[in-house]
């Protein structure tokens, strides 16, 4: 029987699903059709932080539990943390970049960018991290599919712009990239650049197929991303920035997970890192939140506290 590969109609999110839907043609010999789905998050233009959680998913996943679609592929930092019930997240595909990338009029790096330079983004976790760098960058709000935040930058409204290095990637627009940023500089946002691939949990078939195009590192650095998220994450919508890698150690692999979190004005940035085994992922996620919090990341993520506990 064909699969039903249930995806967003963007550029992005169709090229994503093609790429997903050939790799299981090509192991499983099966026929995959691609099912339009449209989110809350493709339907509204408002700013992302006001629309709540799981905006580009919810429409994905109650397609699934309709069992209108078999599986649908998710840019992975577009997943709420709370696993859905009744569904599984059956593979992560290797990831190629997690990086944010520049993109500047004139062909100018992050350096070459002038005091004053508007700079095009939407995220807290960017917004913060520009004005972090003490440069006086005007960071301004951009919203919209990749395409037409490049158009918007084409049309003058922005000296540069920054979006996921993944993304232009996927839509063959790499070479538009003036840099790709250090994460020294710019720390991703947990998961960026990997994908999900989400089947119903009780659809065994279908999660041996999938399990094939899982990547055991990916799952790793991820996982530990993600950990490190959803032990921060209080209700709140704060910028928090996490990288793991994974690199060969004495004893085999070891992950590397490096985690931040900023005040938006970018006056408070506390960045710390941990390592510890591929096995250990979510507890190295887990610890690395902690020691953010003892360090005083509540002071940036707005945590209020009882002063009567
Ligand atoms: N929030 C939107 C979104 N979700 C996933 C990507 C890019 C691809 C990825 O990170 O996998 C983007 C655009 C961007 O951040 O520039």
């Amino acid at each position: 029987m064909t699969l039903r590969l249930g995806t967003r109609g963007s550029a992005l999110a169709m090229a994503q699903s093609g790429t997903v839907a050939q790799a299981v043609r090509d192991r499983t010999g099966r026929d995959v059709e691609l099912v339009e789905i449209v989110t809350t998050g493709d339907r509204s233009s408002a700013p992302i932080q006001t629309l709540g959680v799981g905006v580009f998913v919810s429409a994905l996943r109650d397609a699934l539990v309709a069992n209108e679609i078999d599986f649908a592929v998710h840019s992975y930092k577009d997943l709420p943390t709370a696993q859905a019930k009744g569904l599984v997240i059956a593979a992560i595909p290797q990831r190629h970049d997690p990086r944010d990338a520049l993109v500047a009029r004139g062909g100018l790096t992050l350096n070459e960018l002038p005091a004053g330079a508007r700079i095009g983004t939407g995220a807290l976790r960017r917004i913060a991290q520009l004005n972090a760098l003490g440069r006086r960058f005007e960071p301004l709000p951009l919203r919209g599919n990749v395409d037409t935040r490049l158009r918007k930058l084409a049309e003058g409204e922005f000296d540069a712009i920054v979006l996921a290095h993944a993304g232009l990637t996927r839509l063959g627009r790499a070479g538009e990239a003036t840099e790709v940023l250090d994460p020294l500089l710019m720390l991703p946002a947990p998961a960026q650049g990997a994908l999900a691939v989400e089947c119903r949990e009780d659809d065994a078939e279908l999660r041996e197929l999938l399990a094939a195009l899982d990547d055991e590192y990916t799952r790793a650095a991820v996982t530990a991303e993600r950990a490190l998220l959803a032990e921060l994450e209080a209700g709140c919508s704060a910028p928090i920035a996490a990288l793991a890698e994974v690199a060969e150690g004495d004893d085999g692999p070891e992950i590397y997970l490096r985690g931040a979190v900023f005040s938006p004005d970018g006056g408070f940035a506390l960045r710390l890192s941990r390592t510890g085994t591929l096995a250990d992922a979510a507890e190295v996620g887990r610890a690395l939140a902690r020691d953010l919090r003892e360090e005083g990341a509540d002071n940036a993520l707005g945590v209020q506290h009882d002063p009567h506990p």
